[in-house]
């Protein structure tokens, strides 16, 4: 997204934010409980501001050093525990009504997964350690009030050693691949679900709605991975991210998109022989080589499709 605009006779697109504020966040519950959050934020604002580009004119210019001291502001006047996504609408509510030339904000924040730890089986009140996954939160907000609110995850690392497969792929003379029914799935979700709601008066009321809902998505994207007990047999990467982004549409009527990239991370089968020894190491799905790269590049999205009637 960028704002355009016409200069001697050239088509300029442009937009300025302030990338990578990083913000903790502690809140304090009258029984001594503590809440904290980490993100790292970042802001695009769209304005009318090509003087600045053509002849040096910042008079509509919003310092991206103010943009960064809003975050922290924003984080201080946060007096209650706030999911990202409305802090983000909160900051980009904040730049397209303060700033007369703003015309839209947009607003990007990952937050780490700062987790309570327990000790002695209990909660800890202020003990928290670091998870490997992110979780993402994108808003687009116009002057006109229209808006766009997305929730993802990253950085989810899933793997099951059975009940994955691959056959029937085109075979040619290149193709070295052996078909199989019987190996190890391993991958790195990101998912990143757009809500519907298109206005501010449109967000629920509940203050923790989208912390609940996130948790929501995210365990029925990763029970629909493993499938129950016996789990459920994968015979690709794709119907495996088809199954888990359907679920989900069909489960949340208030996601209307869902974008899963799932990268095939390969464990490779290990066979070692010497001319005197033939099988050091005989693979029987027991021994891999994990690998990082190449892996295969596997995304989709789903999406509802709008009646027109
Ligand atoms: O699930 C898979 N999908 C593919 O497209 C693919 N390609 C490949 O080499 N292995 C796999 N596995």
């Amino acid at each position: 997204m960028a704002s355009v605009g016409v200069v001697e006779g050239l088509k300029l697109e442009q937009r300025h934010g302030k990338d990578r504020v990083r913000v903790g966040r502690v809140w304090r519950d009258p029984d001594g409980t503590h809440h904290f959050v980490e993100w790292t934020v970042s802001i695009a604002l769209f304005s009318d501001c090509l003087p600045a580009y053509v002849t040096g004119d910042n008079s509509n210019i919003v310092a991206t050093d103010t943009m960064k001291n809003t975050v922290y502001a924003k984080a201080k006047e946060s007096t209650e525990r706030i999911p990202v996504e409305l802090f983000a609408i909160n900051l980009a509510k904040h730049f397209t009504t303060f700033y007369e030339p703003v015309t839209a904000a947009f607003v990007n924040i990952v937050e780490k997964q700062w987790e309570r730890v327990y000790v002695d089986g209990q909660p800890h009140r202020h003990g928290f350690k670091l998870g490997s996954e992110e979780h993402t939160a994108e808003v687009q907000l116009k002057k006109s009030g229209a808006l766009q609110v997305s929730s993802g995850i990253r950085k989810l690392r899933l793997l099951k050693t059975t009940q994955s497969g691959f056959e029937g792929f085109i075979r040619d003379k290149y193709t070295i691949l052996p078909e199989t029914r019987e190996r190890l799935l391993g991958t790195e979700v990101t998912a990143s679900w757009r809500y519907v709601f298109e206005s501010l008066q449109s967000i629920p009321k509940q203050p923790l709605y989208f912390l609940n809902r996130n948790a929501d998505v995210k365990k029925v994207l990763i029970d629909t991975f493993f499938g129950p007990e016996k789990g459920v047999y994968s015979p690709s990467v794709q119907y495996t991210l088809y199954e888990m982004a359907k679920m989900v549409l069909g489960r949340f009527h208030e996601v209307s998109s869902v974008t899963l990239k799932m990268p095939n991370i390969h464990f490779l089968p290990v066979n070692l022989s010497s001319k005197d020894n033939p099988a050091i190491v005989k693979f029987e799905d027991d021994v891999y080589l994990p690998t990082d790269e190449p892996h295969g590049a596997i995304e989709a999205s789903l999406s509802r499709i709008q009646s027109k009637l």
